[in-house]
Parts: C-alpha cells; structure tokens; sequence
C-alpha cells in the first residue's frame, strides 16, 4: 500500500514527466467535447490527436504513449474504428483510458463496451453509474445491469460504486476513478477519495470527458492509479 508520502512523490514525478516529454494521447471520442478534452490534454502538458477513422485509430494506438477512448456519440464508422484501436492498444501493451460513456444505451454501445472486456483498458473512468453499470455488463461484483444511466448523468452516489470500481479494477489489473461531488480512485487495493471541484462542473458538459483525456496522458509515464490520482487533482 502506497504511502501519502509516495503518492506525493509518484504524482509531482509524473507532472514533471509529462513536461519533460509531452506524451502523446490520442483520442477516439465524442464530438460534444472533442475540443475541450483536446484544450484539457495540452494544457497539463501533454499532446493531442483526434480520429474518427479505422486506420487511423490504429495508427495512432501505434504512435501514441497511450490513448483516450470515449463511446459518447458513437457513428457507424466507430464499429471498427474502436475495437481495431483496443486490439492494437492490448497487442503492443500500451496504457489506454476507457470512458464508458452512457453505458446501457444502445446495441453499437453495449457491444463495443463489452469487446473492451477482451482488451482491459489501464484505467476506466466514469461517473458512479457508468462505473456499476459497466461492472454489471462485464459480470462482476458490485455491478448491476439495472444500473440506471440516465443519458450521460449519474443516477448513483461515488461512494455506491466502490464495490463496482474494485471489481473492475481488480479486473483489469489497472485503475478505475469513479467521479462525482467526491471522486474516487481504486487500483482494488486501495481507495483514494479526492475532495475539490464545483457542484457547477456538472452544469457543464466536457469535465468528465476532459479528466479521461488528461489521465491518458498521465498514463503514458506512471502507473494507472497515479494516473488517475493526477488527473482527477488537477480537474478538480
Ligand atoms: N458536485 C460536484 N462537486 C464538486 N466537483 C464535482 C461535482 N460534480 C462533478 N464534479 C467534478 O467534475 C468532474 C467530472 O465529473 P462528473 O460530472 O461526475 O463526470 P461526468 O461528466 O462523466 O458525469 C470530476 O472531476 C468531479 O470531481
Ligand atoms: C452530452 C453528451 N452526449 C453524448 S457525449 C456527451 C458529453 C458528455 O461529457 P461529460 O461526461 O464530460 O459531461
């Protein structure tokens, strides 16, 4: 179990990182946020690249350190796009990010979010019902496909999902940061829980979005559940 001293330590030498080298995450997501997420992933100091097509994913899963992939405004071009980017992603064992963005919604959804089961992503990131719900449709603890995504919102408290987010975290072996008026950070061993932001961040839409593209770069110099803990402190 990580120290707050390490912690401390792990995260300033990754913020320190990601200036050193600009990491390149690229993204494959929806076309509400794109720019935002972009703006946010310069910002911390890391590189940008959005896609749409099939080669293209792939080829950036290949030039990337890591990659964001988000399901919220899927088109049919995204059937391929998205499960070539995973699959390349698994095969050269790079960091990825999956926001499941409206889990439950949809046949395209629910496949492409049930194809990621075979490609565990590094890190998941969502709000507390995407998180339960996802965690119902991979068929894991604490989850429940009853879970009520409302479009894009929560329905679920943070500190609800905790059994949902050590089921998937242990899982993929990686990290899951769950996001609300409180967020929560798991790599199944332990919990973080991160106090900050507005209650007007969910006035707006992009933060959710904007955090999975920040912790992908993150994610391409630390491990997952730093990643995420560096994420969600400089979100919120
Ligand atoms: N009520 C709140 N108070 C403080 N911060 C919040 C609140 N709601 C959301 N946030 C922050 O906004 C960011 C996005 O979270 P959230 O709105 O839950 O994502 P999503 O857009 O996926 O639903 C997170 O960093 C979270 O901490
Ligand atoms: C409104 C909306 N609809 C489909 S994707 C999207 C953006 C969601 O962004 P965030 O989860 O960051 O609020």
């Amino acid at each position: 179990m990580l120290t707050e001293k390490e912690l401390r330590t792990q995260a300033a030498a990754a913020v320190t990182a990601v200036h050193e080298t600009t990491p390149l995450a690229g993204s494959i997501t929806n076309f509400v946020t794109i720019d935002f997420v972009a703006n946010a992933q310069l910002a911390v100091g890391g590189s940008a690249a959005m896609v749409y097509l099939p080669d293209e994913g792939t080829a950036l899963a290949i030039a990337g350190q890591s990659m964001y992939i988000n399901v919220g405004t899927l088109l049919p071009v995204h059937e391929r796009t998205v499960p070539a980017a995973m699959v390349q992603l698994h095969r050269s064992a790079k960091p990825w990010v999956l926001d499941p963005v409206a889990v439950g919604l949809g046949e395209l959804r629910t496949k492409l979010l049930s194809t990621a089961r075979n490609c565990p992503p590094a890190i998941i990131r969502g709000n507390a019902s995407e998180i339960i719900a996802l965690a119902g449709l991979w068929g894991l603890n604490g989850g429940s496909a009853m879970s009520q995504v409302r479009g894009v919102d929560s329905t679920d408290t943070v500190r609800t999902a905790l059994d949902a987010a050590v089921s998937l975290a242990r899982f993929t072996g990686g990290a899951v940061a769950v996001s609300g008026a409180e967020d929560l950070i798991t790599d199944g061993t332990c919990a973080l829980y991160c106090n900050g932001g507005s209650p007007m961040m969910e006035r707006i839409t992009g933060c959710g979005c904007s955090l999975g593209g920040v912790i992908a770069v993150y994610a391409a110099v630390v491990s997952p559940l730093i990643a995420a803990f560096c994420g969600t402190q400089l979100i919120i």
